[in-house]
């Protein structure tokens, strides 16, 4: 049945021009040609090959990640991709590597926080991966805290040079990615300290290794923390530990950009906000907010075309039986996580604005908008990772049992994304971040400050008017409840960004439905959800329930027959999406049972160890056995 697409009934039944959606998932018609070009280069070269990896030993997994980081390298400059190919590329070679850290902080950081000279001196190396560099902030006491860092950077008049020391156990940096064995270079954060005073935390660029031999420079014990989550692809990742003993680094290796050091020793602080020292991390997470509609849509994508090859019981008369896709549970789990993979794309192309315009803003010293940017990024980096997180597993549950296989693709998806709820601000302590925002802007309204962008809805809650709460007062104690004030903030602006969508132009018969559609389902089905929340706060009544949930009911049936067409429309290769049960012909049955064979454990008929530990039970013989 080979080159048979037992999807194409499903195709055949879709309302929707597919090759339309695509540009809109895409985001326009240049990206929809990038991504289809160099995701087709990537699955058809052999180099990026990566079906035989949860087979690999820690060992064999990392030099295999190197070699393809070393190949990709190559056949971005053979080919001369650009900037944003070289990340398509990347992004479908899709194993976690050093190169992400380097490419996706390190430089940003060195961008964002680094002078005009720091930037000509530094980019260039980076840019041609002349230096690797790493961004290595969390310690082993701390992560979250980042005032609390207690790697200290001291500086010495006498030699105008920084002394980077780890102090304590616990100062040792420990998680950053690509420091344990490749990165030549980091930024390392640590406390400040001139003339014996304090200056809160800073970035530094340091050297780690030499750029002969790669052997660490003197003063630092720099090594890999170990296995990680999952046994699986995450491991490709040399998360590293690194401590210093008094390492000196010339004074001009801090990052300027926000404060300097002057060679006499004095500290000055330029007219940008402090918090600008922390602005990688809001370009990260805005980043992390795009990935989470990929991973999402990719465990969508897999869950949705094997439900439709999937059958279960209901034969009538000797027939088939029914596909799985068919039962209105499957159908009230699965498609609110197709309807999140759109929202979360969405709004994460509306976030990607947001840090344009807050950067171009920064840059001509306007830093208003700095406080909602940070919010905005906080808050969907929490909210969609620990969706994208959740809706993989679920993913993996709506395949049953072959879902659980690594075959499925399904659990390295889960294991390699998961942290994510984690690193870049835990999504808890991020959301925590957001409610603080929300609770000074509701201390505010009664004032002159109206609010606006994100949070003007607020001037329109009547009863927040009458709120008059200091943001410090009772907010420990009440920060359970603020968290959840936090997602529901985050939610309206996945919804709003959504509907805003919509009022765009958009091309393609049926498209705008399709997505109309989708929208409903992902408002409706929060509504559902947390219903209980909308009736005790009396913003709808059960009548209103009991509306919205007849109208999901009716809203799942209209996605239903075009639910393969609005997962081809990412247009992922079976190369990326790495997944027998998500493999576009749907031949999911001999595809599994043809790589069973190829497992390890199959390359003996009888196993190893038959004779020393099986056959003298057997045999009765497990007494006298040597074990
Ligand atoms: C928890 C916070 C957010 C703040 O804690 P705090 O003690 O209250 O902070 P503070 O220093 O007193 O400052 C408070 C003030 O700074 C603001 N702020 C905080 N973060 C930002 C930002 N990113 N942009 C703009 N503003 C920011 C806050 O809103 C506060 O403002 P305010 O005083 O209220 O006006 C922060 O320190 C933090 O971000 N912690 C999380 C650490 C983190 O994200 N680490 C990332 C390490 S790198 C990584 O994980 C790489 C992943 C690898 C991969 O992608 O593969
Ligand atoms: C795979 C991976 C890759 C990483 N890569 C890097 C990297 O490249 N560079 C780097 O510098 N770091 C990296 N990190 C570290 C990462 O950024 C931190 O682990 C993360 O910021 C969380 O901090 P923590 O570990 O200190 O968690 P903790 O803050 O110790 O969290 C533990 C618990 O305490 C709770 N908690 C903490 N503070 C508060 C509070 N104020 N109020 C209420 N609850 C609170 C949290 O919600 C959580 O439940 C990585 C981590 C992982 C897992």
């Amino acid at each position: 049945m080979e080159g048979v697409d037992h999807l194409a009934h499903e195709r055949n039944k879709s309302e929707f021009d597919v090759d339309a959606m695509k540009i809109v998932w895409a985001g326009s018609p240049h990206a929809f040609v990038v991504s289809d070009r160099i995701s087709k280069l990537v699955a058809s070269d052999p180099g990026f090959r990566k079906d035989n990896r949860s087979t690999l030993s820690r060992k064999e997994l990392f030099k295999n990640t190197l070699r393809k980081a070393a190949y990709a390298w190559k056949t971005i400059i053979d080919l001369h991709l650009s900037e944003e190919e070289a990340a398509k590329l990347r992004f479908y070679v899709d194993e976690p590597a050093f190169t992400d850290v380097h490419w996706g902080m390190f430089i940003p950081a060195i961008k964002g926080q680094g002078t005009e000279e720091q930037q000509q001196k530094w980019l260039p190396l980076a840019y041609k991966m002349q230096i690797i560099g790493c961004y290595a902030q969390t310690e082993l006491g701390h992560g979250s805290n980042v005032q609390g860092l207690e790697t200290t950077a001291t500086f010495d008049p006498q030699t105008d040079e920084f002394i980077i020391h780890s102090p304590t156990l616990t100062s040792s940096k420990w998680w950053p990615g690509g420091l344990g064995k490749v990165a030549t270079h980091a930024i390392a954060y640590a406390l400040l300290i001139v003339g014996g005073r304090e200056q809160g935390v800073h970035g530094f660029i340091v050297q780690l290794r030499s750029l002969e031999d790669h052997s660490p420079l003197p003063g630092m014990t720099v090594g890999d923390i170990g296995m990680k989550f999952g046994n699986g692809a995450y491991n490709a990742m040399d998360n590293g530990v690194l401590r210093f003993d008094h390492v000196r680094i010339p004074r001009n290796q801090m990052l300027m950009r926000v404060s300097q050091v002057t060679c006499e020793g004095k500290y000055k602080q330029s007219d940008v906000p402090r918090q600008l020292v922390y602005g990688a991390m809001l370009y990260v997470r805005q980043t992390i907010v795009a990935d989470a509609s990929c991973a999402l849509s990719r465990a969508v994508c897999i869950a949705t075309r094997y439900s439709a090859v999937r059958r279960q019981f209901g034969s009538q008369n000797g027939g088939p039986e029914t596909q799985v896709i068919d039962y209105k549970t499957q159908q009230s789990r699965l498609f609110p996580l197709l309807a999140s993979a759109y929202a979360f794309r969405f709004v994460g192309e509306w976030l990607k604005w947001l840090y344009a315009d807050v950067t171009q803003r920064l840059q001509a010293n306007d830093f208003s908008t700095l406080p909602e940017a940070h919010a905005c990024t906080a808050g969907l980096k929490s909210l969609t990772t620990t969706a994208t997180a959740d809706g993989i597993e679920e993913c993996r549950k709506l395949c049953g049992g072959h879902g659980y296989l690594c075959s499925s693709g399904l659990p390295e998806l889960f294991a390699v994304y998961v942290p994510a709820c984690t690193y870049e601000g835990e999504n808890t302590v991020l959301l925590l971040q957001v409610a603080r925002f929300l609770m000074k802007t509701v201390s505010q309204l009664g004032s002159s400050k109206k609010p606006v962008g994100t949070i003007a809805y607020m001037t329109r809650v009547e009863h927040l008017m009458q709120c008059r709460c200091g943001v410090q007062r009772g907010f420990a104690e009440l920060s359970a409840d603020l968290v959840e004030a936090a997602v529901a903030h985050c939610q309206l602006l996945v919804v709003s960004k959504f509907i805003e969508k919509l009022q765009q132009e958009i091309p393609g018969k049926g498209v705008k439905q399709q997505l109309e559609v989708l929208c409903n389902i992902y408002a409706l089905f929060l509504l559902h959800k947390h219903q209980g929340d909308f009736l005790s706060t009396g913003c709808i009544t059960p009548k209103h329930a009991a509306l919205a949930n007849d109208e999901l009911r009716s809203l799942y049936s209209q996605v239903r027959p075009n639910a393969i067409a609005l997962v081809d429309a990412f247009n992922y290769t079976d190369h990326y999406l790495g997944s027998i049960l998500g493999c576009y012909d749907g031949n999911v049955y001999p595809k599994l049972y043809e790589a069973a064979w190829k497992d390890p454990l199959n390359e003996s008929v009888v196993p190893d160890g038959y004779h020393q530990y099986i056959r003298p039970l057997l045999k009765q013989e497990i007494r006298t056995a040597r074990l």
